[in-house]
């Protein structure tokens, strides 16, 4: 691990670096930063929540002199909140560098984009269908870029942007750097990687598991019809600071935020078919802990860094092993502790050793939740609010009162009574969620781990397998940097049909963005009735 003043970065970007309190750079930025400097083509691949953004972010910016006043940069990414982030964390390092970097994404008007874009922006981060209208629109130009970035380029694919990407990456001069991320690395990336990067170095820190090792994986064996309750008390007894659950269809995550809410959590849901208003609100609000509970269909699975996540609950098993290390890497990220815990129906049960198999990870099972463990859950967190108040706060106004109670009745019973109204009981409400098909266990294809290695190897630059991570410091725990086969390189067949937002089923994708539609001269994608993007 290096300092990252020993990058030889621009002070105004380690400065900047400086701020946002990165002490130590995480092994892929150890890795990636001076290959990216070189103006190599890179392929990077590491867990979920080992900064990324920042190891493709920062010699970007780096490179990018201060009078530039060209569209020079272009990072992609597949949906519009991992847009909206990315754009923010390379806003905040390029703070004192002064360049100027723009979300552009399907869902916002257009026009305040193009208004936007007027103000000459370095560095576009972009949704690909909104991009290309864009393009179309002679309103944004790639005849000057020098860098491209495929943030998530593998569900990129699956959601149907392969075209998409292919027309953008045309546009680009052919003298660029391309860079590609992400934290699995599944085939279809070779044939992305194959015709559009120039002799790439392959960069990774993949240890035995692809999942983060902060993060503890549990399961619990439920019928689909206890789900709900297992989820409340499960909530009830781990109180989590903020949890993400995911759904696996838009129904789902409409439904059980709105039997959350009934329950009286302080739930919302996010899925691509609301609008992006709505998505926003909801972002904005489990980001500032308005609201502790966000329920998701895969459209937040991807990318999206929410500090102070957690817990991860797979209320549906989802699609792809690919989908659950995405999905549970919402927590534990950048060396944080995290919890994930997945429901299965008992005829998902081999659905849910394929994915232990695959991902390398077993999973401890875990008994439903009983009541007395929840209602002690909920009694814990209301006495550790009380402590809160106690030990923090002023109360002298409501002693007196308490004095007088305390002349008639005995404490334990006056402060078990007050922990009891605090608690609060449950709202009872019927809850009556619309039940999910089992998803059938799948076969692995066996030609994709076997040979799916090439993007697993550490670049040979390095001493092929050197390690930047074992032991981790500065907050970055228990990473690992073995080479290894399992690190990706699978994607399970889809057998499962039904409105699913989050996955193409095999080859075929099933997600598209409605971005765009606006621009008369576009094709159809696959299927128009997704907007993730
Ligand atoms: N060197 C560093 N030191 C401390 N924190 C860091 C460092 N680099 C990045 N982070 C923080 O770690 C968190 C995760 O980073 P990031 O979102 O880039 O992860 P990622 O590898 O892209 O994950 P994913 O695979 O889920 O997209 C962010 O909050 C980021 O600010
Ligand atoms: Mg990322």
């Amino acid at each position: 691990m290096k300092t990252f003043a020993e990058f030889g970065l621009e002070p105004k970007v380690l400065q900047a670096i400086t701020e946002l309190g990165f002490e130590e750079s995480t092994p892929i930025q150890d890795k990636s930063i001076p290959v990216a400097m070189t103006g190599r083509d890179l392929i990077g691949q590491a867990q979920t929540g080992t900064g990324k953004t920042a190891a493709f972010g920062i010699p970007l910016i780096n490179k990018i002199p201060t009078s530039e006043d060209r569209i020079v940069a272009l990072i992609m990414t597949p949906t519009r909140e991992l847009a909206i982030q990315v754009a923010d964390e390379i806003g905040k390092l390029t703070r004192y560098k002064g360049l100027r970097s723009l979300p552009i994404y399907g869902g916002q008007e257009i026009g305040r984009q193009i208004r936007a874009l007027k103000k000459r922006p370095q560095i576009i981060i972009g949704t690909p269908g909104r991009l290309l209208d864009h393009i179309n629109r002679k309103t944004i130009r790639l005849d000057d870029v020098q860098t491209v970035v495929l943030d998530e380029a593998d569900e990129m694919l699956d959601m149907g942007f392969m075209e998409d990407i292919q027309s953008i990456l045309k546009l680009v001069p052919e003298e660029r750097q391309t860079m590609l991320f992400s934290a699995t690395m599944p085939l279809n990336i070779q044939k992305l990687a194959q015709q559009f990067l120039k002799d790439p170095e392959h960069v990774s820190v993949i240890p035995k598991q692809v999942t983060a090792p902060s993060i503890e994986q549990a399961y619990i064996e439920v019928h689909e019809r206890q789900k709900f309750e297992a989820l409340s008390r499960l909530l009830d007894m781990e109180s989590p600071e903020l949890a993400i659950i995911f759904g696996r269809t838009k129904r789902r995550v409409d439904e059980l935020s709105e039997a959350l809410q009934k329950r009286g959590y302080s739930a919302d849901g996010l899925h691509g078919d609301l609008s992006q208003n709505q998505r926003d609100n909801v972002m904005r609000k489990f980001r500032d802990g308005s609201i502790d509970v966000l329920v998701a269909t895969d459209v937040a699975a991807r990318g999206l860094d929410v500090s102070g996540v957690t817990h991860v609950i797979n209320f549906d098993l989802p699609q792809d092993p690919e989908s659950y290390v995405h999905r549970i890497g919402r927590t534990g990220r950048a060396g944080k502790e995290g919890t994930a815990w997945s429901f299965v129906t008992p005829r998902e049960i081999d659905h849910l050793h394929f994915i232990e198999r695959i991902t390398r990870q077993r999973m401890n099972r875990k008994p439903l939740p009983s009541l007395a463990e929840a209602i002690e859950g909920k009694q814990r967190v209301t006495a550790e609010r009380v402590l809160e108040v106690v030990q923090n706060e002023e109360f002298s106004e409501y002693k007196a009162i308490a004095i007088q109670l305390l002349e008639q009745y005995d404490s334990v019973h006056l402060l078990a009574a007050t922990i009891k109204l605090l608690t609060g009981e449950k709202k009872d409400v019927d809850i009556e969620l619309t039940p999910e098909e089992p998803l059938r266990a799948k076969k692995r294809r066996p030609d994709i781990r076997s040979n799916g290695r090439p993007f697993n190897r550490s670049s040979s630059s390095y001493g092929g397998n050197r390690s930047g991570g074992s032991g981790g410091g500065g907050g970055y725990r228990g990473r690992d940097d073995r080479r290894s086969s399992g690190g990706g390189g699978y994607r399970g067949n889809n057998s499962s049909g039904g409105s699913y937002e989050n996955r193409g089923s095999g080859g075929y994708s099933k997600r598209s963005s409605s971005e765009g539609r606006s621009s008369e001269n576009r094709r159809p994608r696959p299927s128009d009735d997704f907007t993730n993007s």
